[in-house]
């Protein structure tokens, strides 16, 4: 029975997936109610609540998948996920138009002053005088982090009649005039504009992006808006330039810290707040719930994610074609490090014929993965396999040729360890299956499957009666034998496929044998 820990509140209708499947058990409480079954549980889905530590990882020992159902991954430490080989995946559209629209609602409340304006009548009062605003229409907007949201609210800015300034370091031109905006630097935005919104992630080059500097070259009377993340406009420097008045109002909709507690900016009358709701609407839950959901499930079925934060995404398409290479390079990785019991210095990957147009980095993963398996105790798979690698000093390398070396496509794998080098070459045939086709120098031809014993020999007569006889009176069935030499009279090996694995005694009763002089017993 797979379990889903769903620790913060979410759409049941978006959820539906999951708790209409019989084989998964969905669990809805928070962390700190299921402290003692942390490690039974498969997926995590989280809004921006609950914080996925390293320690929580640490303690999920069985994660497999960590669900933000949103789009701000800051909750999470994915650098740990990675590490952890946890899958992150986010819904980064469902709350896009939601979070556009509670822009528009600040900006308004803002400029209207609805807010104080519906306190005061509340109260009783009927003051109209106090309560004059500014017009939308013709004001600068200026937008920082031009997204999915950010131009979500430029369209809708233009339908106000504003004029829109847009400023997004990784913004191509191409789009912008697609868009049709004023794009800018920052130091214009901040002289031109009579609004700004901020709509960037919260990274190092934004925490503080408004701070006490840039604020200061904003216009006298400026509104500034934030539903993106506490922190891209600097709290505690807003507290003067309020004081002074040169900043007419700000709307937040998130803090530094939240809840923010008792902050000296909910003292301003010109402070309008709500608590992080930008994405909190029927359609925007339904919507980020369903994608995550959908997204878990497939992944827990071996399917591709598309909205994956440290896995390379890959189109169902794409999957599909990569899907035969991706296992025969995960074999290929595994036979591999068995073969080289030693320390590896570099692994190099050569992709030839059909298999060297498709996206390989999957399959690169897969086969690093496969190799690195019986060599760390953690968890490895294709989200940290290239960080193992690297972590352990083994370089890894791609290299694509249009000749498929008489196959239709072939993988080439080549091993450097300290003591030797190890070269072998895979490829999958339709209907067929896969199939090693070159291994440790020998030309030959079987499945990389079940339980393998590779036997080294000089090429003589007899041998292989002689080892059929020992493994016969130990009751160790040969289900297939392929043999491959270089020359008549040289080096040849015997690649057996075996209804059981062996015993390591007989083993070495096989190295035994005189003109053997390498047993290697291999599972895959
Ligand atoms: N209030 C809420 O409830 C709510 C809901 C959804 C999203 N968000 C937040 O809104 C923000 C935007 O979300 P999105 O979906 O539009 O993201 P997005 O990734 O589509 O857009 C972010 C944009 O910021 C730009 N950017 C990055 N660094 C920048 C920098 N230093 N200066 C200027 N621009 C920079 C990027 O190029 C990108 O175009 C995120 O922080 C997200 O977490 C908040
Ligand atoms: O990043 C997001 O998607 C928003 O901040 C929404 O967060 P929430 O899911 O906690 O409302």
């Amino acid at each position: 029975m797979i379990r889903i820990l769903v620790a913060d509140a979410m759409s049941e209708e978006g959820l539906a997936p999951l708790l209409a499947d019989p084989t998964i058990e969905v669990v809805q409480k928070k962390v700190s109610e299921v402290e003692g079954e942390l490690d039974q549980f498969d997926a995590l889905l989280v809004r921006s609540a609950t914080k996925v530590t390293e320690q929580l990882l640490q303690k999920m020992t069985n994660l497999k998948i960590v669900g933000r159902a949103g789009v701000g991954v800051d909750n999470i430490d994915v650098d740990a996920a990675t590490r952890y080989g946890v899958v992150v995946i986010n819904a980064p559209n469902g709350n896009t138009i939601s979070t556009a629209e509670h822009t528009f609602a600040m900006m308004a409340s803002l400029v209207r002053r609805i807010p104080q304006a519906h306190i005061s009548v509340k109260s009783r009062e009927w003051n109209r005088s106090a309560f004059v605003g500014v017009e939308l229409f013709g004001k600068h907007l200026g937008i920082i982090g031009f997204g999915r949201i950010g131009s979500e609210v430029a369209k809708r800015a233009r339908a106000f009649g504003m004029h829109v300034h847009v400023y997004d370091p990784f913004l191509t031109k191409a789009r912008a005039e697609k868009i049709g905006v004023d794009v800018c630097t920052l130091d214009e935005l901040l002289a031109q504009a009579d609004i700004i919104t901020v709509h960037t992630p919260l990274t190092k080059e934004t925490k503080g992006l408004l701070g006490p500097k840039n604020l200061a070259k904003t216009k006298k009377g400026v509104y500034l808006i934030n539903c993106a993340r506490g922190g891209i406009i600097d709290e505690q420097a807003l507290i003067p330039f309020l004081e002074n008045g040169h900043v007419a109002g700000v709307a937040l909709d998130v803090f530094e810290q939240e809840p923010p507690g008792d902050h000296p900016l909910l003292s301003f009358d010109n402070v309008v707040v709500t608590p992080h709701l930008g994405a909190s609407t029927v359609e925007a839950q339904v919507n980020v719930a369903t994608q995550v959901a959908e997204e878990v499930l497939k992944f827990l079925q071996g399917k591709p994610v598309t909205s994956s934060i440290n896995l390379p995404t890959l189109s169902k398409d794409v999957y599909e074609k990569i899907q035969a290479f991706y296992t025969l390079a995960r074999k290929m990785g595994i036979l591999a490090s068995q073969y080289m019991s030693e320390p590896v210095q570099e692994i190099a990957i050569t992709y030839s014929g059909s298999v060297a147009d498709l996206e390989t980095t999957f399959i690169t993963r897969s086969l690093l993965a496969g190799f690195l398996k019986p060599r760390v105790a953690s968890t490895v798979n294709e989200v940290n396999a290239a960080m193992i690698a690297k972590e352990r000093g083994i370089a890894f390398s791609e290299k694509f040729s249009a000749n498929g070396n008489d196959y239709n496509n072939t993988i080439t794998l080549t091993v450097y360890g300290e003591n030797k080098t190890f070269t072998m070459k895979g490829t999958h045939i339709a209907h067929y299956g896969d199939r090693i086709v070159h291994f440790n120098g020998f030309a030959i031809d079987f499945a990389p499957e079940g339980h393998l014993l590779y036997i080294q020999h000089h090429d003589k007569p007899g041998m292989i009666g002689k080892v059929g006889n020992i493994l016969g009176a130990h009751q160790v069935n040969i289900a297939t034998m392929q043999v491959g030499r270089q020359e008549v009279g040289g080096k040849a090996i015997m690649m057996l496929s075996l209804d059981k694995p062996l015993d390591d005694a007989l083993v070495e009763t096989l190295e035994q044998i005189s003109d053997i002089d390498a047993v290697k017993k291999l599972e895959v």
